[in-house]
């Protein structure tokens, strides 16, 4: 089967080397192409800097694409696809905008579009979800969905060091984005948790600035540990509810006692949850960034190909509702401003150097952060989930 793979980079890479070197059921595929700029088109045998030259090209079975961003990734897979070529993509930002469209273009093709390795790296998730909703409906997806911010969060943890120096070992190792601010403001997270929505409740959730999604861009190693001393761990997590026909879908640091799993999800690895009517709760845990773990996804969305091993067809006909304000939740904020007024009409009372604000709709409290921060830039909060609250608001708050 010849490729082509869009985009020379870090997960570029590790496709080509994976099917060059890694002789196991990879021996029948075969690089034709790899996509790169113009200067450096010279790079290898393989490589082009002539997008039509790969669609034009009619041995070219499967394209893979590893550009990242919007465009001209959007376009680029559109013509893939309409020249009756199969599409893998890494590129959750994509695949968060379009994956309605690319579904239908690829339907009308009658080719495949396949993205296991945009969510979870590694971790097998996306054909998870679509093995539990042949059976069960699923009502809550939760998890650990970015590598480089748990990263951040864990050395800093353990060691100590700087947020700005951590992301750097981050980008270094290959685990961040080209612009890691969507690592750390919880975008990156936001596609991920769309594209799983979308698989999970047949229904396309749109990527948008009006989700809450609140990041760790100003966590302190002070906020790290106040937590760590009373045996608490700050995640930066995504969840999303689904309750008859509304569903809501929030991204925010989270803290948990040191003996959960979260707690205990290290360096680059995700920890991606589902639960269903009869299955219940079932965990997920890999290495969700990095080379070999995205490009071992990769090669096994292409082997499905190989093997005709076809994956679930979603339509999106479901009409869901998103509620920002499905459920109520506890926070702990640290900011400089005044808070009484905002928080006039809920318990909401000082506790060491934080506000402890008692049972919030989830959306207002990320709304009135927003205002917060306005005034206050640097101002942060965690969420305290109701199995992690009694024990936690008490030591965390009062020690
Ligand atoms: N790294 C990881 O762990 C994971 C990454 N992903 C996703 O995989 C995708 C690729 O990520 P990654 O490999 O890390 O990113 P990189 O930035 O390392 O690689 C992207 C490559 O594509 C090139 N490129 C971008 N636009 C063009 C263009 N228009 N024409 C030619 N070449 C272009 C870039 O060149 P230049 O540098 O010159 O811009 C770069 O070499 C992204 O969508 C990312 O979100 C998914 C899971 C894990
Ligand atoms: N930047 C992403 C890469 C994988 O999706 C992450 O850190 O999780």
């Amino acid at each position: 089967m010849n490729i082509a793979i869009l985009g020379f980079g870090t997960v570029g890479t590790g496709v080509f080397n994976m099917i060059n070197q890694v002789h196991r059921l990879t021996e029948n595929l075969h690089v034709k192409y790899v996509f790169v700029r113009e200067n450096q088109k010279d790079q290898l045998a393989e490589s082009t800097a002539s997008f039509d030259e790969i669609i034009n090209d009619p041995e070219v079975e499967v394209v893979v694409e590893v550009l990242g961003g919007l465009e001209p990734a959007h376009q680029y897979i559109l013509a893939a696809l309409r020249n009756h070529k199969h599409v893998i993509t890494a590129n959750k930002a994509v695949i968060a905008c379009y994956l309605e469209e690319f579904t239908q273009v690829a339907t009308e093709n009658q080719v495949h579009f396949y993205f296991e390795s945009s969510v979870g790296g590694g971790t097998p998730w996306i054909s998870e979800i679509e093995r539990a909703v042949r059976v069960d409906d699923i009502d809550h997806i939760q998890g650990i969905f970015n590598g480089t911010s748990n990263f951040i969060l864990d050395r800093m943890a353990q060691s100590g060091a700087a947020f700005a120096d951590v992301l750097g070992q981050a980008q270094e190792l290959g685990y961040a984005e080209a612009d890691p601010s969507a690592d750390v403001d919880g975008w990156d997270i936001a596609n991920k948790l769309c594209i799983s929505c979308d698989i999970a409740y047949d229904c396309f959730v749109s990527p948008s600035q009006d989700l809450p999604v609140f990041g760790i861009r100003n966590i302190t190693a002070a906020d790290i540990n106040a937590f760590a001393r009373q045996g608490y761990t700050v995640k930066l997590m995504g969840k999303s509810r689904q309750i008859g026909d509304a569903f809501d879908y929030v991204v925010e640091p989270t803290l948990y006692p040191k003996n959960t799993f979260e707690a205990n999800t290290r360096e680059n690895y995700n920890l991606i949850s589902l639960h269903g009517e009869t299955i219940g709760d079932l965990n997920f845990i890999g290495q969700g960034a990095g080379q070999l773990p995205t490009a071992n996804a990769i090669i096994q969305d292409i082997l499905d190909i190989v093997q005709h091993r076809d994956h679930l067809k979603r339509g999106f006909e479901r009409q869901l509702t998103f509620q920002a304000n499905l459920m109520k939740s506890d926070y702990l904020l640290r900011s400089t401003i005044n808070y009484q007024q905002l928080f006039s009409n809920y318990d909401a009372h000082q506790v060491g150097d934080y506000v402890l604000v008692h049972q919030i709709p989830v959306g207002l409290m990320h709304s009135l952060m927003k205002n917060i921060q306005e005034k206050d830039p640097r101002a942060w909060m965690v969420n305290l989930p109701a199995e992690s609250h009694e024990s936690a608001v008490q030591k965390v708050a009062y020690n």
